[in-house]
């Protein structure tokens, strides 16, 4: 296949060089309507990493079956979790975006260029790299929001990026973060989240703690994710002290026929509702953002499942979104990948820390 090589303007000697951060999540449709929905689906879909299938029998199905029916469906289930100022999903990525950069900004004496992208829809991968090359943007660290690494999910988001990179004349320096399922900051946020929703509301009999599935079939392909998201459900129990009886790790958003990981988060919704559970809070540690699969298909289609089997109390705990913890935890992260790249300053943190330890010295003395 030939490739088209992009020119660029001319190299400018002693040219601003500066520090990129790209965060990148799934994507979201523009407008919760079956036009909307149907360009979008038609993206993800056609995506080599999320369909895994012969191309010219995939093209028949999605194109003569799936874009006929799953738009309409799907748009009526976001018009449910819409908010005046869009998707759930892009705004709380937005938001993520200005608050880590703020973050970044009061430590670091070069600051970073910090921006977002989506692998499906608006902001595209390659309108925001194009906009870090145009800022001045030399060396980019590329930080996928998704904790635990998929093939379809930050897997597709670096194969996108490869894909831009190779279209570029002069390309930058490039670091990537694949994955931070065992990152002791995000575990720490995630078990902070939840006990932060425990003192507001109380504690349920039962912790489900529900990630995206993937077909089975990549797990034997040796994709980590199952593993990865075995690990995060252990840490964070762990950090909230279960016992192996309080909490359960499972699997949502099943699409198509085929064995998806299991256990499905429906079914074991279905079997606490049958076995009359008090109460059940789920949380789902993979979506960083709340979305789709989280405000609906838990908050709203899982409560209908568990109470309607015979359960008691349902509780959905919110995904981390701006949760302060997270935001420090990408922060740290950001700061140990961009290594050698940008130069720390003490934070207030730091000074305050020193000046804590000064007064105990003086006490000492
Ligand atoms: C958290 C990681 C995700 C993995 C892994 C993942 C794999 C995956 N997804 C589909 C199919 C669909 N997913 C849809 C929505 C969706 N998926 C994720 C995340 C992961 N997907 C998010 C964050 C969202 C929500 C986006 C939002 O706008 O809020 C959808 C679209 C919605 C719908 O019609 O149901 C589809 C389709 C597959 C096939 C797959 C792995 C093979
Ligand atoms: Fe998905
Ligand atoms: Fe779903």
């Amino acid at each position: 296949m030939s490739r088209i090589i992009l020119p660029e303007p001319a190299y400018q000697h002693g040219s601003i060089d500066r520090v990129g951060v790209l965060l990148i999540n799934l994507g979201t449709p523009d407008a919760p309507n079956a036009k909307s929905l149907r360009t979008y689906l038609r993206q993800f879909l056609s995506e080599p990493r999320i369909v895994e299938f012969p191309r010219w029998l995939w093209w028949l199905i999605l194109n003569g079956i799936i874009l006929n029916i799953r738009p309409g469906k799907s748009a009526k289930k976001y018009a449910q979790i819409w908010t005046p100022e869009g998707s759930p999903l892009k705004i709380h990525t937005e938001r993520q975006t200005e608050l880590v950069a703020a973050l970044l900004k009061k430590q670091l004496n070069s600051v970073p260029i910090v921006e977002y992208a989506m692998i499906v829809g608006n902001p595209s991968i390659a309108e925001r790299l194009q906009r870090m090359r145009e800022q001045g943007c030399s060396r980019i660290l590329v930080l996928s929001l998704f904790p635990q690494y998929a093939a379809s999910s930050a897997g597709c988001a670096l194969d996108s990026v490869f894909t831009e990179l190779g279209k570029m004349r002069n390309i930058p320096d490039i670091r990537t973060v694949k994955h931070y399922h065992d990152d002791p900051g995000y575990i720490a946020a995630l078990a902070q989240n939840v006990r932060d929703y425990w003192e507001k509301h109380g504690r349920p009999d039962k912790l489900v703690i529900s990630f995206h599935g993937v077909p089975r079939k990549t797990l034997e392909m040796g994709d980590p994710y199952h593993c990865e998201c075995q690990k995060t459900g252990r840490l964070l129990a762990e950090a909230l002290e279960l016992t192996n009886d309080q909490y359960q790790v499972c699997f949502q958003s099943r699409f198509g026929f085929s064995q998806w990981l299991s256990p499905y988060t429906s079914e074991v919704l279905k079997e606490l509702g049958k076995q009359e559970t008090g109460r059940v809070d789920v949380v789902c540690p993979g979506f960083v953002s709340d979305c789709l699969e989280t405000l609906e298909e838990i908050a709203m289609e899982g409560k209908t499942t568990f109470t309607e089997a015979g359960g008691g109390e349902f509780h959905y705990i919110p995904s981390l979104n701006e949760h302060p913890e997270w935001i420090k935890a990408m922060r740290d992260m950001i700061q140990t990948h961009l290594a050698g790249w940008v130069v720390r300053q003490p934070s207030e943190e730091d000074a305050e820390q020193s000046r804590k330890r000064a007064l105990e010295l003086g006490a000492e003395e």
